[in-house]
């Protein structure tokens, strides 16, 4: 059953670089699948800016910032050094081992159209492994435009949208889902999903909750009534936060998968059978955020969510309050050694 790791919105090029760098230690302790955080189709494919600060990967030790379009040279760093020859680019990749490259990916998209949506997938099919529709997304800002989980209630668009991908990129092993939240009436949830499975879709992520439920229980009889309908893998999101959880989600509903955002922030050795992050995934953040040149908020951030169930409330506080990364290495060195 596949582990996934499901992420979010708006950044600034050095948040998707953090997150190229939380994804790559998550892959360390068993996770199958990562998704990038969420990116506006639309805002994607109308600059190459955009595209350079939404969209960060990695090819084993080259790195790779945007997309590439037709008439554009990559940026790829190599070693920390910017390489502008698009030839060298991709001669480098043929010679490049892909063990630690950032694969499989899925590249989540927010959007309500589906020429657009196509582009956009287009643009990143050769980087990914499949992309991803956003329609569970309950943030006002997003319904207001037309985005996540309002298009739960467009069928039609969401089936449109994914046969436009389908007949956009060409590779059919090439991923095309949804991430869905659920309706009140599960009926109207079960119709989705079937029209989806119809047009293409490769499998549906359930996130267990209404779009106006936050901390409610998740409702797991849903996400079965949803899996016995339809014959694509259903992966169940919501509140996993351990393997126990992995594992009773699974005899609840017999998913194919389970997908995990909180729980992995908080220890991401989760699915490696962790039960609170072990130091030895502590000190692996360290490299890995370091080697990837991890800005000192988001390095910090991360350590602040991973030592939150082993810490005490003196210890997060003096913790909390480092500002600088030597002073978070001296502080882990001296508080839990290395
Ligand atoms: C910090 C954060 C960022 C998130 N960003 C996204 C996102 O970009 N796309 C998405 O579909 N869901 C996003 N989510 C929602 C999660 O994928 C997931 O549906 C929700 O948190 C419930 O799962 P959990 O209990 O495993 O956290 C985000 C959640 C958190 C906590």
């Amino acid at each position: 059953m596949p582990n996934v790791c499901g992420a979010r919105r708006n950044h600034p090029p050095y948040v998707t670089i953090c997150r190229l760098a939380f994804r790559s230690l998550v892959r360390k302790y068993d996770c199958d699948v990562c998704f990038t955080p969420m990116i506006i189709a639309a805002d994607f494919m109308r600059s190459s800016k955009a595209r350079d600060s939404e969209f960060t990967t990695n090819r084993g030790k080259a790195q790779v910032t945007g997309t590439k379009a037709e008439s554009e040279i990559f940026r790829v760093v190599f070693k920390n050094r910017y390489l502008v020859e698009s030839m060298l680019y991709r001669n480098l990749w043929l010679l490049l081992s892909h063990s630690s490259a950032d694969r499989p990916l899925v590249v989540q998209f927010a959007a309500n159209d589906p020429q657009t949506l196509a582009e956009a997938a287009s643009a990143v099919a050769p980087f990914s492994d499949g992309v991803d529709l956003n329609c569970g997304c309950p943030q006002r800002w997003a319904t207001a435009e037309g985005y996540g989980a309002c298009l739960i209630n467009e069928p039609e668009l969401v089936r449109d949208m994914i046969r436009q991908v389908r007949s956009r990129v060409e590779n059919p092993k090439y991923s095309v889902s949804i991430k869905i939240r659920i309706h009140k009436d599960l009926r109207r949830t079960v119709d989705l999903c079937q029209k989806a499975e119809m047009a293409g879709v490769s499998w549906v992520t359930v996130h267990g909750r209404t779009a106006e439920e936050r901390h409610q229980p998740v409702h797991y009889d849903a996400i079965k009534t949803i899996k016995d309908s339809v014959s694509i893998p259903v992966i169940a999101n919501g509140d996993v936060k351990s393997l126990k959880d992995v594992e009773s989600t699974y005899l609840h509903t017999r998913v194919d998968g389970v997908m995990a955002a909180r729980g992995l922030l908080a220890n991401p050795a989760m699915f490696a059978g962790y039960e609170n992050t072990p130091l030895e995934c502590v000190w692996d953040w360290v490299d890995i955020a370091l080697e990837h040149g991890t800005p000192f908020t988001c390095f910090h951030h991360h350590l602040i969510y991973m030592l939150e169930r082993v810490s005490s409330p003196a210890e997060r506080r003096v913790f909390n309050a480092l500002s600088s990364t030597s002073a978070v290495i001296d502080y882990l060195r001296h508080t839990y050694g290395s």
